[in-house]
């Protein structure tokens, strides 16, 4: 059995990467906040629900999918219970130490996922604590592999990697819907727009994932001499796109 504690954002994206994927909803337990969000994805997905964090005994791998202000409060609920299990942490921000110190008896580890672990397609950068073995660290990765890739880093980098893959869905869908906006301006309707700029995305996404090329070599295979596409490149970079990106990860970061 799993656990969830949270099942907002993040917890519910995993949870419904996880169900919609082929994971045994059976073996699912979660704890939900004041909110009815858990309740309402119960109604979705069918998992088993609880009300108190120790009725959750008899999961081996728990998630914890709160922000900061609740984590104490819940590792104070799930310390009575942690001895032997493997919990890993989603809050951004955590610590490993901050972890071990109150779940004494578990292997703690802090993983961020991004949102499309919904459809499958997550990418999750996880940190493990020294105790973990590898058949723990194969055993998280088989079930967070439901919801896409699971990259291992040294938790000096977790942080840099939650943001290039965690926050950047935002930054995507910011750009998504400036380029949809573009479309409208220029005479096509608000759904083709966004068909459009999204299918591109996907396309453009899986063709760098695939491809020999590298990511500048593809965008030069775009940009026909004296075409359109290098004026817009210079466009975005006379406005400060790359500046603008790369500022947006400073800001992230809180640098
Ligand atoms: N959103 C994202 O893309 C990502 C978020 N994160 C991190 O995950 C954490 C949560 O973020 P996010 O999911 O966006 O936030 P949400 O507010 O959407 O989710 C947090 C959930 O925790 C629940 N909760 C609060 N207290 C308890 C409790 N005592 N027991 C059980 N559940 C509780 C809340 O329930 P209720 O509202 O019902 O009280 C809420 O649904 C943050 O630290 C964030 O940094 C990490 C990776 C990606
Ligand atoms: O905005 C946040 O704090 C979290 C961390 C990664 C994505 N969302």
């Amino acid at each position: 059995m799993i656990g969830f504690i949270g099942a907002g954002n993040i917890g519910g994206a995993v949870i419904t990467g996880l169900v919609k994927n082929g994971f045994d909803s059976d073996q699912i337990i979660v704890k939900g906040g004041k909110s009815n969000t858990a309740k309402d994805l119960q109604d979705q997905l069918g998992f088993k629900m609880v009300s108190k964090i120790k009725q959750m005994a008899d999961t081996d791998v728990i998630f914890i999918a709160v922000g900061q202000t609740a984590l104490d409060s819940v590792m104070t609920e799930l310390s009575s219970i942690a001895e032997g299990k493997l919990v890993v942490a989603f809050t951004g921000g955590a610590t490993i130490a901050q972890l071990k110190k109150k779940l004494i008896g578990a292997k703690v580890a802090i993983a961020i996922p991004n949102t499309p672990v919904k459809v499958g397609a997550g990418f999750t950068g996880i940190s493990y604590s020294d105790v973990f073995e590898e058949a723990d660290k194969k055993k998280v990765c088989s079930i967070l592999g439901y919801t896409g890739q699971v990259v291992e880093v040294p938790s000096e980098q977790l942080g840099i990697l939650g943001t290039v893959a965690g926050c950047s869905p935002a930054f995507l869908d910011l750009f998504i819907e400036a380029l949809s906006d573009a479309g409208v301006k220029h005479g096509l309707n608000r759904q083709l727009a966004y068909d459009a700029a999204i299918g591109m995305a996907i396309g453009a996404s899986k063709l760098a994932k695939q491809s020999d090329l590298s990511v500048p070599e593809l965008k030069d295979e775009v940009t026909s001499p004296g075409g359109s596409t290098i004026r817009g490149v210079a466009a975005l970079e006379e406005y400060g796109f790359r500046n603008a990106v790369i500022k947006a990860v400073d800001a992230a970061e809180g640098k």
